[in-house]
């Protein structure tokens, strides 16, 4: 998980707390995306809320629980965008559809959106930088969104075996495409069409990130600007698979990895 990669590279004090919140959003995440997933209720879901305001107020239920109760106590990272999570699972409960890709953008604030706001205030803005608190936030925002349009353009065909179409139904009808395309998993021409609009559209959101990530702390620079740059070459993956992202799982190898990371350090290391 490149994200562990990603918070290696901070100060002990920034890493630590990246990490519980790493853990509490994999463990919110695996409630619906798990091995347990199919016994998982809304109940559940509240119960899970319960215990995030109890570790908000000091009162951690487990060790990964006091791990954040410490984060939150040592840097000023708000519970809202931790509850907007725990909807976005609320969601994953039963939502298989999506119509728009305005449904689908709410669905990735809550799921992926709400990371990059919940780590800006572990992360820091840059004491010289002349950017509004508010665009940082939404180049966090941004991010978090482009990491989800991405898993999504990336996971078609596994969400598709699990009956899940994620993509806006609107936009596939629009380049004559049908539920049943997706289910069918064949590479046409009106497929890669529809797949170029698609990688276009999360490589704005990305661009979009990047230029929020130089006003962020000198120390995080690198690993966000690396960690956004390897999930972005998953999408040159998928062309590079001729958009087969229906039994082909797009990934980005070891050394493209590697080599991400001295290119992301020099390119942070450069100043605004
Ligand atoms: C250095 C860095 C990127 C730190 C962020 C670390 C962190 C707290 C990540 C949490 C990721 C997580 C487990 C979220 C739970 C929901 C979920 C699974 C979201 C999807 C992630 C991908 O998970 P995975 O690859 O495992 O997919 P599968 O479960 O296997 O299908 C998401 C695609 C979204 C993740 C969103 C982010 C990492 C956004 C990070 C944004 C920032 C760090 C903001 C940086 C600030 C600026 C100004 C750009
Ligand atoms: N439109 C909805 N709005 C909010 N919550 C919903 C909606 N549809 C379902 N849910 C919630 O998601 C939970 C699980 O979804 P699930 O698909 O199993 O139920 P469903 O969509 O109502 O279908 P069914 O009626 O066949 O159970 C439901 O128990 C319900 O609490
Ligand atoms: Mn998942």
């Amino acid at each position: 998980m490149f994200y562990v990669s990603g918070t290696q590279l901070m100060t002990p004090e920034r890493r630590k707390a990246v990490w519980a919140i790493y853990v509490w959003c994999r463990r919110t995440d695996e409630l619906v995306d798990g091995p347990n997933a199919s016994y998982i209720t809304p109940t559940a879901l509240d119960r899970w809320e319960k215990r995030l305001e109890d570790l908000f107020e000091g009162r951690p239920y487990d060790m990964y629980d006091a791990a954040l109760s410490d984060t939150v106590s040592k840097f000023p990272v708000d519970i809202q965008p931790f509850k907007d999570m725990v909807q976005g699972m609320r969601l994953d409960l039963w939502k298989s559809r999506y119509m728009t890709f305005d449904e689908l953008y709410l669905y990735c604030y809550y799921v992926a959106g709400t990371v990059g706001l919940m780590t800006v205030p572990v992360m820091g803005i840059a004491p010289d930088s002349k950017a509004s608190t508010e665009s940082v936030y939404n180049a966090a925002l941004a991010l978090g969104i482009a990491n989800q349009l991405t898993n999504i353009l990336r996971d078609v065909g596994e969400d598709a075996r699990r009956g899940r179409i994620y993509l806006p139904l609107d936009e596939l009808a629009q380049a004559g495409l049908t539920e049943e395309d997706i289910f069918r998993g064949k590479v046409t021409g009106k497929w890669r069409r529809f797949m170029k609009g698609q990688i276009q559209r999360a490589r704005l959101f990305f661009d979009e990130a990047e230029k929020g990530v130089t006003h962020l702390d000198s120390a995080s620079r690198w690993p966000v600007l690396a960690s956004l740059w390897l999930y972005r070459q998953i999408l040159d993956a998928i062309e590079a698979n001729d958009y087969n992202n229906f039994t082909k799982r797009a990934y980005v190898g070891k050394a493209k990895k590697l080599l991400s990371l001295p290119l992301a350090y020099a390119r942070a290391a450069v100043a605004p």
